[in-house]
């Protein structure tokens, strides 16, 4: 990701070559009904210029010669014709720049919203990411570069009438022209360069100010800052964030308003001088009366002109920078897809997932969360991966899941490397259920369909997965079934429990029908008589399809064929519940730890009547 603040003329060149590429992407005829536009008001202010010129030398000699005014009248029609056809063509250009902005717009969140998708999961556990993807969100102002390109290539060409005309009379005056625009233009450009420096250099502090926000006024946090009374700390810490970039950009304004009050001040002295020039021209003869005019108009509006070129020079420079971003952001490398292997045709993946000397580090982390784990599950198997918190059952998921690509080692399907394997493809044929699974604020069909997302409309389907896991009880008691909302973000939509979600998040695995199943403890909030059941109804379930269950709960592991014991990423035990006990080791140790909770009182009956519960080995 980009942070390099410093481009070459080749770069900007290259990213201003992108962003009018992706222009004609988007729209062709926008893009030339502009240029059309722009190259027609730019010639519309030279015969604007042309026309004065004429006129103040028609009514000169209707003064002084008395000549009648049908003359200047026929000047004065074709000027008013001038500058309605001028108005009409700088409306039509709004149209279009309009139009073409929005549809530039769309484009590019289109392809933010697509890359992102299509990066590694790898890249959301880096804080590099999202500072690139919060200054290429910001960079969708990248969009003003278009404007001022556009603005700039109309004055320019404005400016070179004006500089022929000028030039016509004396090089000096054109020289002296050219003086107007080089301190405004140096200035300007060092200030839109060190505005995105700044930008860079802030992006964290923005991110986290950005976070900060959201912990005060978002849901997820609501509840613990008003139990824990965090509001007050959390508006300190926002100020303090807030104030720390916003007193650094306003210095940076300062400076640069006060650089370019000192340009303003010295473009007034050289203006002084030139026209000072064209008064002593005027007094030796060499000028007419319209002449001088003309000049002195041509001479106010090159100024100007110069002027604005400079200041939108400086915006599309610093646009630019805000672009390279946008673009470094698009072009970062998606998950690959190599094609190399497919999977074996059918509905089955065949044969035995095979884990080899498997090491995964974290990005920017020291200690491998999964360091040597190799094992075999073999088709329709069922395993168990039990360990203390942080000891890589998770990783180990999302590993064989292909979601996280190995730092060494290989896992293979049916002898595949999954590596080799397209991930579309790989992912068809598993499903899985997070400990931290979505709950999406839309409908019950959608929280269950997005499991095979081309089946929404299956009903039967819908139906049999809401009632594997018992989400059809209380999908019953909705008022519109599987059309109802679900959440509380969107008007009419109603909340669930936590454990609620979490069967209706088994059920959008359940409604993917694939043959590899990883639950990752899913079921940490349900009660223990519908966790039983869950368990119960997801091995029968995943009969026959090869089962892979994290639990902290090892009472399950009575049910399963083999249990994979796991400790700071790595794989310390294997083997049935049985002859894990024998063995006496971890597992060993944890089950009777676990078993005291479950064990009767002298008082009374056991606290659970969980059938998978421990005490019952
Ligand atoms: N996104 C991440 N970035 C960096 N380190 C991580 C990330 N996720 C997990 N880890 C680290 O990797 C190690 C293994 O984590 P993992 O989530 O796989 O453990 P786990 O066995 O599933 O734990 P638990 O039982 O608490 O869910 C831990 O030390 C954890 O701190």
């Amino acid at each position: 990701m980009q942070k390099d603040s410093h481009m070459r003329t080749t770069d900007l060149l290259s990213t201003l070559i992108k962003m009018y590429r992706l222009l004609w992407t988007v729209s062709p005829f926008g893009l030339l009904g502009t240029i059309a536009c722009r190259l027609l008001l730019a010639f519309q202010s030279i015969a604007h210029l042309y026309l004065i010129s004429l006129l103040v030398n028609s009514v000169s000699q209707v003064i002084t010669t008395g000549q009648p005014l049908s003359e200047a009248g026929r000047i004065i029609l074709l000027q008013v014709g001038l500058s309605i056809a001028a108005a009409g063509i700088q409306s039509l250009d709004g149209i279009i720049m309009t139009s073409l902005k929005m549809k530039a717009k769309f484009h590019i969140e289109d392809r933010m919203a697509q890359q992102s998708s299509r990066l590694p999961l790898v890249y959301f556990d880096r804080p590099d990411y999202y500072d690139s993807f919060h200054r290429a969100t910001a960079s969708q102002n990248s969009l003003l570069l278009i404007d001022a390109s556009f603005s700039i290539a109309q004055s320019l060409l404005t400016v070179a009438g004006y500089f022929v005309v000028i030039a016509g009379f004396h090089w000096m005056l054109a020289a002296g022209l050219l003086i107007f625009a080089a301190p405004s233009f140096i200035v300007n450009m060092q200030l839109g360069q060190k505005r995105f420096i700044q930008m860079i250099m802030q992006t964290p502090v923005a991110r986290k100010a950005q976070y900060v926000f959201t912990l005060l006024v978002g849901r997820e946090a609501a509840k613990e800052v008003r139990l824990f009374g965090l509001s007050a700390y959390f508006i300190e810490r926002w100020r303090g964030l807030f104030w720390q970039n916003a007193k650094q950009q306003v210095g940076l304004e300062r400076r640069g308003i006060a650089l370019n009050w000192g340009v303003d001040s010295l473009n007034s002295l050289v203006g002084g001088a030139l026209m000072l020039g064209l008064a002593w021209l005027g007094t030796k003869g060499r000028l007419t009366l319209g002449q001088y005019v003309a000049l002195t108009e041509a001479f106010t509006s090159a100024k100007n002109q110069l002027m604005a070129i400079s200041s939108s020079l400086a915006l599309m420079y610093q646009n630019i920078l805000f672009a390279r971003e946008l673009f470094a952001f698009l072009e970062l490398p998606g998950e690959e897809c190599p094609l190399q292997a497919s999977l074996p045709s059918g509905d089955r993946i065949e044969g035995i997932i095979d884990a080899e000397d498997l090491v995964f580090n974290y990005p920017g982390q020291s200690n491998p969360a999964l360091s040597s784990v190799s094992f075999r599950i073999r088709a329709g198997e069922k395993i168990a991966v039990v360990g203390d918190n942080g000891a890589g059952k998770s990783t180990l998921a999302k590993c064989l899941l292909g979601l996280y690509p190995l730092s060494q080692g290989a896992i293979r399907f049916g002898g595949i490397d999954i590596g080799s394997i397209d991930p579309n493809e790989l992912r068809k044929k598993i499903t899985a259920v997070f400990q931290d699974f979505v709950r999406y604020q839309l409908t019950v069909r959608e929280n269950i369909g997005f499991g095979s997302v081309d089946r929404l409309a299956d009903d039967d389907r819908l139906e049999e997965a809401a009632a594997k896991t018992g989400a059809s009880e209380f999908i019953e008691g909705l008022a519109d079934g599987f059309d109802s909302l679900l959440g509380p973000m969107f008007d009419g939509g109603r909340e669930l429990s936590l454990g609620q979600w979490q069967k209706i998040a088994i059920s959008r695995a359940y409604f993917r029908r694939a043959e590899v199943v990883v639950l990752d403890e899913p079921t940490a909030s349900m009660d223990p008589i519908t966790e039983a059941a869950v368990y119960e109804n997801f091995l029968h379930m995943a009969e026959g399809k090869t089962t892979l269950l994290i639990s902290h709960r090892l009472g399950v592991c009575k049910a399963v064929d083999r249990i994979l014991v796991m400790k700071k990423g790595r794989l310390i035990e294997q083997g049935t519940h049985e002859e894990l006990l024998k063995l006496g080791g971890e597992y060993a140790r944890m089950y009777q730890i676990q078993s005291k909770w479950y064990e009767s009182t002298e008082n009374g009956p056991a606290k659970s009547g969980y059938s998978l519960s421990a005490n019952h080995a």
